[in-house]
């Protein structure tokens, strides 16, 4: 791991038709570098000057650009590191031109995607794959700009075990040459979203991000090398009152506005070294992560725009340049051995080396999941738990099968028979292993049952069977029946293969619920997001109050995907399932002791905190931040005005649809009304944990109380 500051390249775009000649911003040589100079807005003698990796001047070529910059960068993609070359500017800039370019002059985008087959020509003896996705951000939603736009919904941003964060179920395509990135491309651009304004006839409303990953099969070394390179062609940041937009435009305005002022708050906290970073403000920051601080190569190609009309949007950009080049990354390659690493060999290669197809698989009692070594074992999808077994007896637990061996290629000894398995392919093998291993104990579990309580049949008085015999018995054949009868043997395997089937039906079911309420989490709108996890705390907490805890807990493990930062139901969680293992009653927090926190987090609230969205300086941050980047009206912040009126005090029940309101019928008979809770507090009380009214069981001293 190698730590890479963030690069910077200036790029002064030329004056087009109907723009003022004036020397407002140029770039010019001094003492033996390139550098941007802006006039002083008072005195035009004085000039400041801004120093980056490099800088264009008005009449720099596409050309230019990418043999300077973003060529040696390459060599990280084929080393397998992660490179994230990004367009900023004001709008009309010149971000679309220096990433699309036109036919006749292409930039960045094209000349990376010839520039890599180029190389991957140059590579015979190894197996390449590029491969290609492509991505809008439009007002904060992810859209796939492989598909047609009427069919394409919005896309999830999720996170991997390993901490990268990836838009999910977004379209790949291998593609095998330029020509067929072209075509792809081409199509690909028309359906991003852009639209006319008084600065630029074709202004992109979107944020676009195409990736493309780079695998590179050695096997002579035995590796495989997976680089990326993702290309992101920021909206432009927008004076409304230059732009003439209309309400409309105005939307998006506001939209692209307020991710650019997440991106320079994260860029901000970075070079505060605070501990919590902003990311998750904006899917764009999100999407960025990795080249914000993360394990990713990173260049900032900063679009500049003649003249003074823009001079203020010039200066912003500027110092979002400077403050960005001090971001420091932490650089990373993706190598992995296409051989079975030693944790594997031992579990995997003893079992599965040369096993005679359709064998058993019997793993020893040793194995379990947490030794299947540090891999991440996928998540059990619907496709494979459903072939196992399911559908016949269970003679058809198949073992998870390798391909009949083939010969020893060389490979180390203890890898013959795994070929040219990678990491993720051995990973998934464990995987149905041992999906297929839960199946076979619960079949054998059942036999077991099964063998006993005819073992109690059989020692129990019963005239119609034959005497026991001290020689085992022959093995069990099935009797004739008389018609309409199973025979013991097909119920008994019936029998358990229905159990087998039901418990891996519950399984997936559980598995697609848990998935499903991931996905809608994903899509809601924040405050939506907010809504629906008080929503599940409101009714968790009514069944708490019944004493139905298993029900509570389950409702509170909902809440949490929908309130994933909330450290207060976390430990409620944590308190429910000791008081369920346990058996122990679960009494909510004293009343007293929550309105003191509810007062102290209303007053953090109003004095500038922010329930632990941002640190103090993040706060303070968003002002100058705006100010920075011109984009002051367009900031809303997070957290404040929900649950609150406009002066931040707390809306009064009645004012606001209270959760309450929204209960079944069933669970409100032994609720308190709000007129009931009048009644018997005198006074209305505000829970300030989680900003949402609640019934709440009388006083009771200390938390938990042991039953037994
Ligand atoms: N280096 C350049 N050489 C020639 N023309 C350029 C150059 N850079 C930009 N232009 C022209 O300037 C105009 C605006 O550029 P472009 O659309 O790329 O801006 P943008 O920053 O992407 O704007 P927005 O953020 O609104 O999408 C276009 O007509 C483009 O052709």
């Amino acid at each position: 791991m190698t730590s890479q500051k963030i690069r910077i390249a200036a790029r002064l775009r030329p004056r087009i038709a109907g723009e003022q000649e004036d020397d407002a911003v140029d770039v010019r040589d001094e003492d033996g570098s390139s550098c941007v100079t802006v006039a002083h807005p008072r005195d035009s003698g004085q000039r400041f000057k801004f120093r980056f990796s490099s800088c264009y001047g008005e009449s720099s070529t596409q050309e230019e650009l990418f043999r300077n910059d973003i060529q040696p960068m390459m060599d990280f993609v084929f080393g397998g590191m992660t490179v994230t070359v990004f367009a900023y500017g004001v709008t009309s800039s010149g971000k679309t031109h220096t990433m699309q370019g036109t036919k006749t002059d292409p930039g960045v985008i094209p000349r990376v995607v010839k520039s890599l087959f180029e190389r991957t020509g140059q590579m015979p003896h190894n197996d390449t794959s590029i491969t290609l996705s492509y991505v809008e951000i439009y007002k904060d939603d992810v859209y796939d700009l492989l598909v047609d736009r009427e069919t394409a919904p919005k896309l999830p941003v999720r996170e991997n075990d390993s901490g990268q964060v990836f838009v999910a179920n977004v379209n790949r395509q291998v593609i095998s040459d330029s020509d067929e990135f072209e075509q792809l491309f081409a199509t690909a651009m028309k359906r991003r979203s852009t639209g006319a304004t008084n600065l630029n006839r074709a202004s992109s409303r979107s944020h676009a991000i195409l990736t493309i990953e780079v695998k590179v099969t050695n096997c002579d070394a035995g590796t495989i090398t997976t680089g990326k390179v993702n290309l992101v062609d920021l909206a432009g940041s927008e004076n409304n009152k230059l732009t003439g937009n209309d309400p409309s435009r105005m939307a998006e305005s506001s939209a692209i506005n307020k991710s650019l002022s997440v991106l320079g708050q994260v860029v901000h906290a970075l070079n505060q070294g605070a501990s919590r970073i902003p990311y998750r403000n904006s899917k764009l920051t999100r999407i960025l992560q990795d080249a914000l601080g993360g394990s990713a190569v990173g260049l900032l190609i900063c679009n500049l725009a003649p003249g003074l009309k823009f001079r203020q949007d010039t200066w912003n950009t500027l110092n979002f340049a400077t403050r960005t080049k001090e971001i420091e990354n932490k650089v990373q390659a993706n190598v992995k051995e296409t051989v079975a690493k030693p944790y594997q060999q031992s579990i995997v290669a003893p079992r599965i080396v040369g096993m005679a197809p359709n064998r058993r698989v019997t793993f020893g009692p040793r194995l379990s999941v947490a030794q299947a070594g540090p891999s991440r074992l996928p998540a059990p999808s619907r496709g494979r738990l459903s072939h196992i077994g399911l559908g016949s007896g269970p003679t058809t637990f198949q073992p998870f099968g390798l391909p009949p061996t083939e010969p020893n290629q060389g490979l180390p000894a203890g890898a013959a028979g795994l070929g040219t398995l990678t990491e993720e392919d051995i990973d998934e093998r464990i995987a149905k292993a041992v999906e297929q291993e839960v199946a076979r104990r619960l079949a054998e579990r059942e036999s077991q049952s099964q063998t006993r309580s005819e073992g109690q049949r059989q020692t129990s008085p019963q005239p119609q069977l034959p005497p026991q015999s001290s020689t085992p018995p022959p093995p069990m054949q099935p009797e004739p029946i008389s018609s309409g009868l199973l025979t013991p043997l097909l119920k008994r395997h019936q029998d358990l293969d229905n159990e087998l089937k039901r418990r891996l039906l519950d399984l997936e079911n559980k598995y697609d619920r848990g998935n499903k309420e991931m996905q809608l989490a994903d899509v809601l709108s924040p405050v939506s997001k907010k809504r629906t996890g008080r929503a599940y705390v409101a009714l968790a907490r009514a069944h708490s109050e019944k004493g139905d805890l298993q029900v509570a807990l389950d409702l509170y493990r909902k809440a949490t995907t929908y309130a994933p930062d909330n450290d207060k139901l976390r430990e409620r969680i944590i308190e429910i399932e000791y008081a369920v293992k346990n058996n122990v009653a679960y009494i909510s927090e004293p009343r007293g002791q929550k309105r003191r926190k509810a007062k102290g987090k209303k007053r953090g609230k109003k004095d500038g905190h922010t329930g632990g969205c941002e640190t103090d300086s993040d706060h303070n941050q968003t002002a100058s931040e705006n100010n920075t980047l011109g984009v002051v009206d367009s900031v809303e912040h997070p957290v404040a005005g929900q649950g609150k009126n406009r002066d931040g005090t707390a809306q009064p029940l009645g004012d606001k649809k209270n959760m309450l309101s929204k209960r079944p019928a069933e669970l409100t008979d032994d609720l308190e009304t709000p007129a009931k809770r009048q009644k018997k507090y005198g006074k209305r009380e505000f829970d300030g944990n989680d900003e949402y009214w609640i019934t709440r069981a009388p006083p009771r001293d200390g938390r938990m109380v042991p039953t037994a």
